[in-house]
């Protein structure tokens, strides 16, 4: 029991349990004996263990992964921590083998001895072990500020909506967050509304009992059953039917999910992260998404800029993709023409755009060198995508490189160069002014 100073009914105080859960982030505590006190649903995540298997343990076995007495002040994190709130790299066995995890330990004093407070955290060092896929290439400030925003939320249990254009990194950044976050070592499993049927989209996420319904000769375990323990990432949420948005808020209340055709409500612990290109608010004010759903889904949003507001990644991409095509390697690093060309596009296909440009340019360069005219951009028409940009409005910074090479892409045609830049011909005048540049 908790209480807090002269508090006139202690009765009605919360638990320790209780009161560890209003932390979102990993938190365990240990008395004074070092035996762990208490734990939120956010470490037993991070660790991959019960609540049972964690009550009572002692440091040694907290940290090494065996039971034994507490290394003192030789080696136990506990008692050489002192109060620093500096992070503190240690492995920790969880119920999936051994993580890399920073600890950051802040000692109480109470009534009777001693506590401690750890917060637990993915060890950003050790993120280059996570696998090529997970990693998020780009250094611009909004790619920063997003990777920082993603591993602050990871090993919380908050659902998160990722927000942006088409072909931008949505599902990127949920295998980014996965690979942050305690479930790591369990399931990243992926499914996009906007492939499945109104029909199967309810047998998919949910799964469905021998005979629910013809041709269901075996039970089906869905895709909720699968991601237990990992992440269930919902790609193009706005495309769900209303009838299934319905059910899909009520699993995330309850965390029980009840397979079609069947009786029974079966716990799931799957994070949920969901994914959009559409305005989801608009959706809700037309009807079309359901107001209460989208306000569980919203909360945490995360919202990742269009590749033209972050020109700074264009070349660490390019290169990136170049690396991974046949041959590609060969063509590093990218001379300062084809540099130029690739940062003055303001790609409507975002990244999905800049990789296919990338592989098709390796081909055609084969083995000589990589030059401009192998660089085909692929939406030269400058169609608008349909964005659902909370940014909508923020202007597209061009350089004098950037103007002068897409001038000379299009062969001084100015309006052609403003739709390549992604600018109007009214603004490319006036960077044609600034540059002082005659065409
Ligand atoms: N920051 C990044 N670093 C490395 N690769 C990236 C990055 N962002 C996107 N990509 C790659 O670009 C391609 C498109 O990204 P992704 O599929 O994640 O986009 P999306 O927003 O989910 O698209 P859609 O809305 O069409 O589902 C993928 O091959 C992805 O691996």
């Amino acid at each position: 029991m908790l209480t807090l100073n002269n508090r006139p009914n202690p009765a009605a105080a919360p638990t320790l349990d209780q009161v560890v859960e209003l932390i979102p982030d990993a938190f365990v505590i240990f008395d004074g004996d070092h035996r762990l006190l208490a734990a939120n649903a956010a470490a037993l995540r991070c660790l991959s263990l019960s609540r049972e298997d964690l009550r009572g343990m002692g440091c040694h076995e907290f940290f090494q992964g065996v039971p034994g007495g507490c290394a003192g002040e030789g080696g136990c994190p506990l008692v050489t921590a002192g109060s620093a709130m500096e992070p503190l790299p240690v492995q920790i066995p969880g119920g999936r083998g051994r993580r890399r995890l920073s600890v950051r330990i802040s000692r109480g004093r109470g009534e009777h001895g001693d506590f401690f407070g750890l917060l637990l955290h993915p060890d950003p060092e050790a993120a280059p072990a996570s696998p090529e896929g997970a990693r998020l290439v780009g250094q611009s400030l909004p790619m920063l500020e997003l990777m920082r925003m993603v591993e602050r939320v990871a090993p919380t249990s908050a659902t998160v909506l990722l927000l942006g254009e088409s072909g931008v990194g949505k599902e990127r950044v949920a295998d980014y967050l996965h690979h942050c976050s305690g479930r790591a070592q369990g399931p990243l499993v992926v499914v996009d509304c906007s492939t499945l049927g109104e029909q199967i989209i309810e047998a998919e996420l949910f799964g469905y009992e021998k005979g629910a319904f013809t041709g269901a000769d075996r039970r089906k375990v869905g895709l909720f059953e699968a991601a237990q323990g990992g992440t269930l990432f919902i790609d193009e949420v706005g495309e769900l039917p209303l009838s299934m948005q319905s059910k899909l808020l009520r699993v995330l209340e309850t965390s029980r999910i009840r397979r079609v055709g069947g009786t029974d409500y079966i716990p799931v612990d799957a994070r949920v992260v969901a994914a959009t290109h559409r305005d989801l608010a608009a959706m809700v004010a037309q009807g079309g998404f359901r107001e209460d759903l989208y306000y569980r889904l919203s909360a945490f949003p995360v919202f990742i800029p269009p590749l033209r507001e972050r020109r700074e990644d264009v070349i660490a991409l390019a290169e990136h993709f170049l690396r991974q095509a046949d041959g590609g390697a060969l063509h590093l690093p990218l001379s300062v023409p084809v540099a130029d060309l690739l940062v003055s596009y303001h790609y409507p296909g975002n990244v999905r755009e800049l990789k296919n440009i990338m592989t098709r340019a390796a081909i055609l360069a084969g083995t000589g060198p990589l030059l401009p005219e192998h660089i085909a951009f692929q939406s030269q028409a400058g169609e608008a995508v349909s964005v659902a940009s909370p940014r909508r409005g923020s202007r597209s910074v061009c350089t004098e490189a950037g103007v002068r090479a897409a001038l000379a892409a299009t062969g001084g045609h100015r309006a052609e160069a403003a739709r390549h830049l992604g600018v109007s011909e009214r603004t490319l005048y006036r960077y044609l002014e600034k540059f002082q540049i005659r065409v």
